[in-house]
Order: C-alpha cells, then sequence, then structure tokens
C-alpha cells in the first residue's frame, strides 16, 4: 500500500479529473527542506501546491505551474481563511478537491486542516481575483457540529430579544456572530461585542479580501459577516447565531455554512411600526426607510424559499419556547453535552489514502517502550469548509499497542 517514503498508491494515482503524484525534485511528504522547514507537495493537474513554515508562524502556500516537466517560477498565491501556526512537520493527502493537512504533535483541536484548491468557493474567489491564484484554508472539526442559526426577519421584529434570552438560558452552548457595520454605534452598544463598528473604507477593503461570509447594504448601512466572526465561536466549541437580514441570508444559503435558516414575522406591519418607535433608537426618517424595507423583506422572507423554518413572533413567550423546539432545546432544563472525540498525532506518522479513509500509522519509539497506532480517519460525510470550518470529520482507532494512544475513538485498543 505503501511507498518508501510514505505516500501511499492511491495518493500518487489520485482521483480524477485531478491527479496527484510525488514531487519530481524528491522534496515528498513531510521533508526538510534547505531552510529548515518542513514541506510537503502535491500536484494537481499542471499545478504543484508546496507547503510549507516559512513565512513567519503560520504555514504557507506556494504554487508552480509544471510546463511540460520543465519547472515554472513560483506564483503568488492569495491564501484566503486564517492559516494554521506552523507546526513540527506535517503530512498531506490529496482529496477530491482539497488537500488535507495532518499537523504533527498537535493539540487535538489543531491537528486537521484543509487547504481548499478546487472547491465551490475558490473557484467563486478565482473568478472574483481573475488572473490570480486563490487557495483556501479551513480547519477541520472532528464530529458533527451542531449547524449554525440564522436569524432573521424585518427590523424590529425581535430578532435581537429572541437571541438574547436564548444566550442568556444556554450561555455555554451558544455564540453570537458579531458583525461588522457603518453605522454608528447606539448608546449602549459596546465595539466588539453588539458590533464590530467600522469605516466604510476599511470594511470595504476587507470584503474585497475575502475576509466576509456574506455583506449586504441594509438601510443605507453597509453590514456584513466576517469569516472570523463565525470561526471565534466554532472555536469556542458553541453552535454560532447569525442575525442578518434575507439579503444575507440569502448568501448564507448560498454558501458552505450549512446553516439552519429562521425567519421571524411580525404579526403586523402596525404592530412592527409600534416596535420600532417604541424601541426609539431610531430617526423618523430612518423608522419610515426600516418600514418600507420590511414590506419586500416579509414578501421574501415567506415565499422566496431560502428560509427552512418562518416563526411568528405575536406572544414573546411563545415565539420563543417554538425557537427553541427547532434547535431540539425544547424540555432541556440544562443543555446536552456532547462528548469530545480526541486524536494525538504523533511526529512520527506516515499516511495512506484508501477510497475515503486515511490511515495513520504512528510509531513512537520512546527508549523503554515502543508503541504503534493505526488510526482511521473517515473523510466521507465532509460538510461546510471555507470560508468556514469543515466538518464532518470520523476517527477510529483500529490498532493499538501499548498505552501509547491518548484517545477515546471507538475501536479496539
Ligand atoms: N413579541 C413581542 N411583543 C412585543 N414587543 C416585542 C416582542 N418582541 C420584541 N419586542 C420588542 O420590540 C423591539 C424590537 O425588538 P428587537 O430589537 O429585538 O428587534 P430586531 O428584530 O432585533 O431589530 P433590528 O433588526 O433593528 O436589530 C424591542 O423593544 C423589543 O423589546
Ligand atoms: N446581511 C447582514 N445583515 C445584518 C448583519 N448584521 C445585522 N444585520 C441586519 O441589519 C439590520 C439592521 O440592524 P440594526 O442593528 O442596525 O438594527 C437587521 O435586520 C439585522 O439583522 C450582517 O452581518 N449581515
Amino acid at each position: 500500500m505503501e511507498n518508501e517514503i510514505g505516500f501511499s498508491k492511491d495518493f500518487y494515482m489520485g482521483e480524477a479529473p485531478i491527479i496527484a503524484q510525488d514531487l519530481q525534485n524528491g522534496n515528498g511528504n513531510g521533508v526538510e527542506s534547505k531552510s529548515g522547514t518542513f514541506e510537503t507537495g502535491t500536484i494537481i493537474g499542471d499545478k504543484k501546491y508546496v507547503i510549507g513554515g516559512t513565512d513567519g508562524e503560520t504555514l504557507s502556500v506556494k504554487v508552480q505551474f509544471l510546463d511540460n516537466n520543465c519547472l515554472g517560477e513560483w506564483v503568488h498565491v492569495v491564501e484566503l481563511g486564517t492559516k494554521p501556526i506552523s507546526c513540527n512537520g506535517h503530512s498531506a493527502v490529496l482529496l477530491k478537491n482539497r488537500i488535507l493537512i495532518l499537523k504533527k504533535n498537535s493539540n487535538p483541536d489543531d491537528c486537521i486542516w484543509f487547504l481548499e484548491v478546487d472547491t465551490p468557493f475558490v473557484r467563486q474567489q478565482q473568478k472574483k481575483n481573475s488572473g490570480t491564484e486563490v487557495v483556501a484554508w479551513s480547519k477541520g472539526v472532528i464530529g458533527n457540529a451542531e449547524k449554525p442559526v440564522v436569524i432573521s426577519g424585518p427590523s424590529g421584529v425581535g430578532k435581537g430579544t429572541l437571541i438574547s434570552m436564548l444566550m442568556k438560558e444556554f450561555p455555554s452552548m451558544f455564540g453570537f456572530s458579531v458583525s461588522h457595520t457603518t453605522r454608528a454605534p447606539r448608546g449602549m452598544e459596546k465595539d466588539g461585542v453588539h458590533y464590530h463598528f467600522t469605516e466604510k473604507n476599511v470594511m470595504e477593503k476587507e470584503i474585497k479580501d475575502g475576509k466576509f461570509l456574506e455583506f449586504a447594504s441594509v438601510h443605507g448601512n453597509l453590514y456584513g459577516t466576517s469569516v472570523e466572526a463565525v470561526e471565534v465561536v466554532s472555536d469556542a466549541g458553541k453552535r454560532c447565531i447569525l442575525d442578518i437580514d434575507v439579503q444575507g441570508a440569502r448568501s448564507v444559503r448560498a454558501s458552505s455554512l450549512e446553516a439552519m435558516l429562521i425567519f421571524i414575522c411580525p404579526p403586523s406591519m402596525d404592530e412592527l411600526e409600534k416596535r420600532l418607535r417604541d424601541r426609539g433608537t431610531e430617526t423618523e426618517e430612518q423608522v419610515l426607510k426600516r418600514l418600507r424595507n420590511a414590506k419586500a423583506e416579509i414578501e421574501q422572507g415567506i415565499s422566496s424559499g431560502i428560509f427552512d423554518h418562518i416563526l411568528y413572533n405575536d406572544n414573546l413567550g411563545e415565539c420563543y419556547e417554538n425557537l427553541k423546539k427547532l434547535l431540539g432545546l425544547d424540555g432541556y432544563a440544562t443543555p446536552p453535552k456532547s462528548v469530545p472525540q480526541e486524536i494525538n498525532l504523533p511526529r512520527d506518522h506516515s499516511l495512506s489514502k484508501i477510497d475515503d479513509k486515511i490511515i495513520i500509522n504512528s510509531t513512537s519509539s520512546k527508549p523503554e517502550k515502543e508503541s504503534k497506532n493505526l488510526i482511521m480517519l473517515d473523510v466521507s460525510s465532509l460538510k461546510g469548509g471555507a470560508p468556514g470550518r469543515t466538518r464532518g470529520l470520523n476517527f477510529q482507532v483500529i490498532d493499538s499497542f501499548s498505552e501509547g494512544f491518548n484517545g477515546n475513538g471507538n475501536g479496539p485498543i
């Protein structure tokens, strides 16, 4: 199954139409380069992706185009998303449209990363930056993390109120995605808590740089969800809640976030107007603008098919109970705790790939004891991906000798 430098036969053969081969210059999977950093190389079609820790603290990517066996120049690559921090080496395996990176000797929650090279998100970004080589990083999450929740609806309907109630009752379960906006803060609003209040030119530049999952012009200001805002919540092990308008919900629906989308509808336009006016946060001109926009938003919310669920917020308590039902939280005094899976990858390991299974073969030879582990990483049900996390990774210990392994997989140990 494996050759002497740790590439599997499948890795050489790749998966049509992408073909992976070993590097012709001998810089194979996990080889120390002249500069002393670890580099791996993967050839996909006529491109060679070299991943190595040469960019300060973070792993960087270099791409070289192959021109009939003759090596071309390095190409500048735009790397989107948060890059993994460099480590004591890594392994790389080509999957269908992304490269799986396994960091050696790293924390269980930081050992699996993906470099997307040909996913819909990357193709979309390549189109935007025509002529530029674009790749995107996405961190792998073991198991099926709960889907993010999008709460949308016209201004004043009660989205923020419902979200606050949820966060108060389940503080360790939910995390709020803090949006960016160019509108001015209201009296009690804090920067970084309610919004990241941002200058328009700064936000426009960051949008251009691909830092936003979605953005929209709403009631005359720019609003947007940065990739980081969602990642911060996922990394804290919480379910992400987004409070965004209908245009933003449409973008999220089209993205790889795979969120649950809920539209909150007012009982009537009169009641919506009353709530907006009673809140007293908008000028008369703003109230009228928001009410005008509300009509179109309600129409789209109800009939566009963007949303998975529609909730009517007439009686607040009832609406909140219905929201909890949708989220599977009715009847829970305390939220269910998922048991985290753990995987520790020792520095010395080799990889092989059989269909959608990655076999990690690790050997640790301490003077007193030698231990061997065979871990199977199942990548058949990957979900999400850049510009967010890649979920749906499952692993199983399929063989282990000695106590060297620190994990709680399902297989025999
Ligand atoms: N079911 C309800 N009945 C009566 N008042 C409500 C109800 N739900 C929310 N409110 C009130 O309506 C006002 C608007 O609610 P909230 O600020 O949560 O709306 P929102 O949808 O988040 O608005 P925006 O999109 O402008 O942020 C608040 O003063 C809130 O207390
Ligand atoms: N598309 C997005 N819409 C957003 C985002 N954050 C908030 N919003 C929506 O804007 C309006 C107005 O909000 P307000 O705080 O000024 O009253 C409201 O409908 C929000 O849902 C975002 O990141 N993206």
